[in-house]
């Protein structure tokens, strides 16, 4: 696929890149020709638009103009507004003379009075552009800088930020003493990551992200690996339903039961894995369990395994083409036992809760079971805690996104480190972070959809990091259909219509 495809491809518009990666597609765009304030031009531009869009022509906007490039986008804005006839003022952090390079450029082209931020009441105004700071921001908000962003965010009015909302680190999310509440942030050739990891994420509104003139070329080249979570940028790999389809096509997922007072959780995943799409779906239990599963189970199936010979008599047969294992299956060397045999049968392999807290203490032998075979884990923070308290020194001041890389490549395996902002990482460096979460999740049950649909996905063939990455926004995005009131069970329930919404198989 040649990069001009891969640009209309939805997989290329996930691509995230970090502000290092941004400086270098600038300083790149520049090398080969484009001037600076051309690139500046297209951003304020691009956030002019996005207030012609909203706002009618007598709406009053204050720009408030930071000392940097920032800045310099602010005052192309305010200028493309005034000569669309709209009502605009400029307020200026600092001194117009401490101006640099395009920012000055910017700044000379607006032709009108600045104000500094100290004259200006913000009550006479409509709309607040925030272009005080983007990728630039260095430190802690404080002085002048933390009392503009404190005033804008009292003032209650629509704000729009440029680039990213001020005191918001492009990296990582992380707020620097205060940031500015955006209702809409406006972003330049590809989407941060501090776009979607929390409390980042909390604070940019509605997000769009618009093209200054960075060419995908360019983008292709600095881009780290970073991708933003979405139908864009796994649809291409989801297995497609063809007429010749039938249930051994679509796989056999296998799902570990527990013991009689926690069979739940197996069924909960098996029905994941079913409503994703797997072609059967079997659960093995122990003998205890099993006229509890039997009694409530219908398309999904069911064996009895006793011991671990069963299970190893059970995955003999090669149709069983993924394992889930975790969701209530006991704590102890019983599920080491368990998942050591399935990694010997070379499965692809889920590892969810119990088979990971089962390894608190011993990372070592977990990480010599899942370089074995096609893995993905999917800790909760707690999980992740256990299983990675001893490497806590090299973890310490390590973001989100650092740990999760740490522990994919430690693990050789798809690590899922699940939260509000949840990230995918993959052993080979690669990074998505997910887009759609939602605190309707936050209910019992829920994780063990999740690894049942991963389970469901990779039966089918998907590779594990695009499977992981998959479920986890399908996940999300039916408990955001379904709403307020949803409890685990109706999470496989809302697939279909994710799914059919969606246009995926
Ligand atoms: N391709 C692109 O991404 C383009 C981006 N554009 C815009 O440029 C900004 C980045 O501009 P930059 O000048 O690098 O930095 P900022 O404008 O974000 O910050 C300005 C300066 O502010 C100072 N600073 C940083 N943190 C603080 C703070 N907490 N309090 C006070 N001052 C702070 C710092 O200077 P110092 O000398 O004080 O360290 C910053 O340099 C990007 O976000 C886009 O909006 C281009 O316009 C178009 C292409
Ligand atoms: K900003």
């Amino acid at each position: 696929m040649s990069l001009g495809e891969k640009a209309n491809n939805v997989a290329f518009s996930s691509m995230l890149l970090s502000v290092a990666s941004m400086r270098k597609a600038d300083e790149l765009t520049i090398s080969y020709g484009a001037p600076g304030i051309e690139l500046m031009e297209q951003a304020g531009r691009g956030v002019a638009e996005k207030i012609m869009q909203i706002f009618p022509t007598h709406t009053k906007v204050l720009v408030v103009c930071g000392p940097g490039n920032n800045g310099g986008d602010g005052f192309i804005a305010a200028r493309i507004l005034l000569e669309n006839s709209y009502n605009v003022m400029v307020a200026l952090l600092g001194v117009a003379d401490d101006l640099k390079g395009d920012a000055a450029e910017a700044a000379e082209r607006w032709a009108e009075p600045m104000f500094s931020v100290g004259e200006i009441n913000l009550e006479e105004f409509d709309v607040v552009i925030d272009a005080l700071f983007g990728a630039g921001l260095n430190r802690p908000l404080d002085g002048e800088a933390l009392d503009i962003v404190e005033r804008i965010n009292a003032a209650g009015k629509v704000i729009v930020s440029v680039d990213i909302p001020s005191g918001i680190s492009g990296d990582t999310g992380a707020i620097s003493g205060e940031a500015v509440r955006a209702t809409h942030t406006v972003t330049f050739a590809a989407y941060k990551p501090g776009h979607f990891l929390y409390p980042g994420a909390a604070y940019v509104g509605e997000l769009s992200v618009v093209d200054i003139g960075i060419s995908p070329q360019t983008i292709e080249q600095v881009h780290e690996g970073l991708f933003a979570n979405g139908p864009g940028f796994w649809q291409e790999a989801l297995p497609q339903l063809e007429y010749g389809s039938h249930k051994y096509t679509r796989g056999h997922a296998l799902v570990l039961s527990g013991g009689i007072t926690a069979t739940g959780a197996a069924r909960l995943a098996a029905r994941g894995a079913l409503r994703i799409g797997a072609g059967l779906v079997t659960i093995a239990a122990p003998p205890v369990s099993v006229p509890i599963h039997a009694s409530q189970l219908t398309a999904i199936m069911l064996r009895e395994m006793a011991s671990v010979d069963d299970l190893n008599g059970i995955i003999a047969d090669k149709r069983f083409n993924a394992v889930v294992l975790g969701p209530a299956l006991g704590v102890g060397n019983g599920t080491q036992e368990l998942v050591a045999a399935v990694v010997k049968a070379g499965r692809p392999i889920v590892l969810d809760a119990d088979a990971l807290t089962s390894f608190a203490g011993s990372l070592d032998t977990l990480a010599r079971l899942t370089e074995k075979t096609d893995t993905v884990v999917t800790p909760h923070e707690g999980e992740f805690f256990r299983l990675f308290n001893n490497e806590n020194e090299i973890l310490k001041g390590f973001s989100k996104i650092e740990r999760a890389k740490f522990a994919a490549n430690y693990l050789k395996a798809t690590v899922v480190l699940k939260g509000a902002d949840t990230i995918i990482a993959a052993p080979d460096g690669r990074v998505c972070i997910n887009t759609n979460g939602t605190p309707l999740l936050a209910t019992a049950g829920t994780g063990d959809v999740l690894a049942g649909m991963i389970g469901g996905l990779l039966a089918q063939g998907m590779s594990s990091f695009e499977a992981a990455s998959a479920a986890v926004w399908l996940h999300a995005e039916a408990a955001r259909n379904f709403g307020p009131g949803l409890i685990a069970e109706d999470v496989p329930e809302m697939l279909p219509t994710v799914l059919h919404k969606w246009h995926v198989s």
